[in-house]
């Protein structure tokens, strides 16, 4: 049976019109995605990319695709990402990666973002088998630990540690992370803000009402669902 992350992937290509500047996320489906830009280098060889991923910025590069650096741009055409999951209002959790404060950015100077996945990923609401995840700066840590039991009195904020280093994980910025672990989700539509307001807080990986679309591939087929029904892409 096909890959359903690569038939998504696919079905992206739908979405790109050649010399626009494109955004791509993380992830194994992004990797698909930017093969397929690979596949048919003359239709895309004048697109502009832009990533929020050091694993994609180095795909892209060994693939010949001009990336810009986050820094230098303020808009973009289009934005690709994954995520770990996403409900039917297409409010996504992206905590996997550790990168969503660059995600983030990426997504809000998009005109459309698009969420792009197999069928695993859709569900009617989140659920907690993901955890929140807060980027915050290194001062702040034992506060924002303080104030987050006194908030959500009955969730697990851990910090982020490293696999392959001794030591907490160390984000883009230098900063650290904490996986929030709810055993319910407050909610949502006031979370991300909630969460923002503690100082020292940077930004979470809950993305609330960013996507415009979303493409998910699934046994029947290649699904576009739209937050808005009436939105045009
Ligand atoms: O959100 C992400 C990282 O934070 C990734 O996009 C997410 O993990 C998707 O990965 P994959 O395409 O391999 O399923």
């Amino acid at each position: 049976m096909e890959d359903l992350k690569q038939v998504a992937a696919r079905a992206a290509l739908d979405f790109i019109k050649p010399g626009q500047v494109i955004g791509v996320g993380a992830g194994s489906t992004m990797a698909h995605l930017v093969n397929y830009l690979k596949e048919d280098a003359t239709r895309w060889k004048h697109i502009t990319t832009v990533t929020s991923s050091f694993n994609t910025r180095q795909l892209l590069l060994e693939n010949g695709f001009t990336v810009k650096p986050i820094s230098e741009v303020s808009q973009l055409d289009i934005y690709f990402d994954g995520c770990d999951q996403f409900d039917q209002h297409l409010n996504a959790l992206k905590s996997g990666g550790g990168i969503h404060t660059h995600e983030k950015l990426l997504a809000a100077m998009a005109d459309k973002f698009v969420l792009v996945g197999d069928g695993s990923k859709y569900v009617a609401q989140l659920y907690t088998t993901f955890p929140v995840v807060i980027e915050l700066i290194p001062e702040s840590l034992p506060f924002v630990m303080r104030r987050i039991r006194d908030l959500f009195s009955l969730a697990n904020p851990v910090l982020r540690l490293s696999n392959k280093k001794d030591g907490a994980v160390i984000s883009e910025n230098g900063n650290l992370l904490i996986d929030i672990w709810f055993r319910s989700f407050p909610p949502l539509d006031s979370l991300n803000q909630r969460l923002k307001d503690i100082p020292g807080i940077l930004e979470t990986s809950l993305f609330y009402q960013m996507a415009q679309v979303a493409i998910i591939a699934g046994k029947n087929g290649v699904e576009i669902i739209r937050r808005d029904p009436a939105y045009l892409i």
